[in-house]
């Protein structure tokens, strides 16, 4: 019986078997469409990197694929060695694609700078290839011989875009896999699971151009032509196609959709011309209504749409043990403006290690925004922040993370595309720390379904496993009962309150809930107006006449 996983290796094989056997059974001009086929392929594949993978979108892929096509062709008409324009070509699409991302990825929400950047980068080659007339033939283009298409040319092809897909698909089968699944699908929470998600966004999309620049090069003698239309917004856009019918984020769906649309194009285009475009058009639209996970995801069925790769636990990064003594956090004169207004205003926060610190105060004091300066996602304006002894003020959050923090927040950060127990998996990956408290073990081990479909109090209790499986020596929470009900929100409390009781580490608990701050606190900490003004146990703070005042409106 073949599994569910299985299906799609069992049609890879199938299909690599009948790809190979193809020279040997089928007429010249089927193997010449199949070779356009296994281009087209592996520029989708390359794509696919970026795109389905990194969750990059990008309109001008072309770019990449076109400097590819030129390298092979200006190689054979000016006599000019082949590897030599290549490496050239593949150096400009690293350097290209390295400036494109890191602008996009920098602009925090980089979908509308790509495109825009990836549209412009095509544009200006193109631009550049029909006006550099002496080197280019402008836009007449550059003829290439025709190719041994059944014989060296098609082995050529297929040798080339197995290797490919093999490196790729050992790439992304890896722990850098498994870290592109959390920094496209949930950048903030895998930046919170220690990864440094800008840096594994922006390889992926580089590896993607350079995919699509060697699928170029392979184009060039079975298209015999190449001009600047290579360039141009109609391939960026029929790849994108291709992809989406075939299906996003798999080995198989970029190949498949390419093959499908391109042979259907060769023996069905001519004769129905503007109608294969139009019936081409109908299914993407379909297929994206009803079917966006592709062919691909079809053949697999229903469950999570996205899959963990397997991989071996890295030993645990730090003792589960901590020490009680030191600080675990220490802010001093931390302060925080958004425009004129002044949010936090020089504060002083002390959490020792094995001790519960909860930070009250009235809506809008700064609470979350305090939280999101240790954490890194903000930048004090002043004043340092120092975690386990060390200043990490400039720090990113990732690298804090990795010093042993643990954060919930107030809506709970999952991976929703994965099954519970790859969102465990994932925050386990780089500590092996699956310490997962006894009530979560029926929840962690579900495989079956996606995460997104678990109620708020399920979440919370995977968000709680997930930040535990990063073995935490300081977990920092917003409001950790929002939205929960009476008996889920004591649960939750116990289970705070054992995990410190059981692994000793610090917790700094932002909570409105005094029944929750009377159970877990050590010390309670007042936060009014961006200024902490008490701290101490809960009795003497509530006792405190600026508390009073400030927080519980009484004079
Ligand atoms: N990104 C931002 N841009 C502008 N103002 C912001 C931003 N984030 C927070 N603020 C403002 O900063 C102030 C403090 O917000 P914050 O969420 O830190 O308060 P809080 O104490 O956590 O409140 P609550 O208890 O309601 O969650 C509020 O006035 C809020 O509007």
């Amino acid at each position: 019986m073949i599994g569910r996983r299985g299906v799609p290796v069992v049609v890879t094989g199938l299909i690599a078997g009948g790809l190979l056997a193809a020279p040997f059974g089928l007429s010249a001009f089927a193997v010449s469409v199949l070779s356009l086929g296994l281009c087209y392929g592996l520029f989708a594949y390359g794509l696919d990197l970026a795109w389905g993978r990194a969750g990059l979108l990008s309109v001008g892929h072309a770019a990449f694929f076109g400097l590819g096509a030129y390298a092979s062709a200006l190689s054979e008409n000016h006599d000019t060695s082949f590897p030599v324009l290549m490496v050239v070509a593949l150096l400009a699409s690293v350097l290209i694609s390295l400036l494109i991302v890191r602008i996009g990825l920098a602009a925090g929400r980089p979908e509308a700078p790509l495109i825009l950047l990836t549209i412009g980068v095509s544009l200006l080659l193109q631009h550049t290839a029909t006006t550099l007339t002496p080197v280019t033939s402008g836009s007449n283009g550059l003829s290439v011989s025709g190719a041994d298409v059944v014989g060296i040319y098609y082995r050529t092809v297929l040798v080339t875009g197995i290797v490919v897909a093999l490196c790729s698909w050992l790439l992304v089968s890896s722990r850098f896999g498994a870290r592109l699944i959390a920094a496209s699908r949930n950048p903030e929470r895998a930046a919170h699971t220690g990864i440094d998600h800008v840096r594994v966004r922006a390889t992926a999309f580089v590896a993607s151009a350079a995919v699509s620049t060697v699928a170029g090069a392979l184009y060039a003698p079975a298209a015999g032509l190449v001009s600047p239309q290579v360039f141009g917004l109609g391939l960026s856009t029929s790849v994108l196609v291709w992809l989406a019918v075939g299906g996003r984020g798999s080995t198989l769906g970029p190949f498949l959709g390419a093959i499908a649309v391109t042979a259907g194009q060769q023996t069905l285009g001519d004769a129905w011309q503007g109608w294969y475009v139009l019936g081409l058009a109908a299914v993407f639209i379909l297929v994206i209504q009803f079917a966006p996970g592709g062919l691909v995801a079809i053949l697999r069925g229903p469950g999570p749409d996205l899959r963990l790769p397997r991989i071996a636990h890295k030993p645990k990064r730090h003792a589960r043990v901590h020490p009680v003594s030191g600080m675990a956090l220490s802010l001093r004169d931390v302060r925080k403006s958004f425009g004129p207004v002044r949010v936090l205003d020089g504060v002083d926060l002390d959490v020792p290690q094995g001790r519960t610190v909860c930070l009250i105060g009235p809506n809008g004091a700064g609470k979350s925004t305090l939280l999101s300066i240790i954490a890194g996602q903000l930048v004090a304006d002043g004043g340092t922040v120092r975690l386990f002894g060390t200043d990490v003020t400039d720090r990113p959050v990732h690298e804090r993370i990795r010093m042993g923090v643990g954060r919930m927040f107030q809506i709970p950060s999952v991976l929703t595309a994965l099954s519970p127990a790859d969102n465990v998996r994932l925050a386990a990956m780089d500590t092996g720390g699956l310490d997962v408290p006894e009530g979560h073990r029926d929840l962690t081990a579900e495989d079956s379904m996606a995460s997104g479909v678990l109620s708020l109090a399920d979440r919370r209790r995977l968000e709680l496993a997930m930040v535990l499986a990063g073995s935490p020596r300081l977990v920092i929470l917003d409001e950790p009962a929002a939205g929960l009900g009476p008996d889920d929100t004591r649960r939750l409390t116990r289970e705070l309150a054992a995990v410190v009781r059981r692994t000793g580490c610090a917790m700094l608990v932002v909570e409105h809930d005094m029944d929750i701050v009377r159970e877990l606190a050590d010390d309670v900490v007042v936060l009014h107006e961006g200024r902490t003004i008490a701290h101490g146990p809960m009795d003497e703070v509530s006792a405190h006449p600026a508390v009073r005042a400030a927080y519980l409106g009484v004079s």
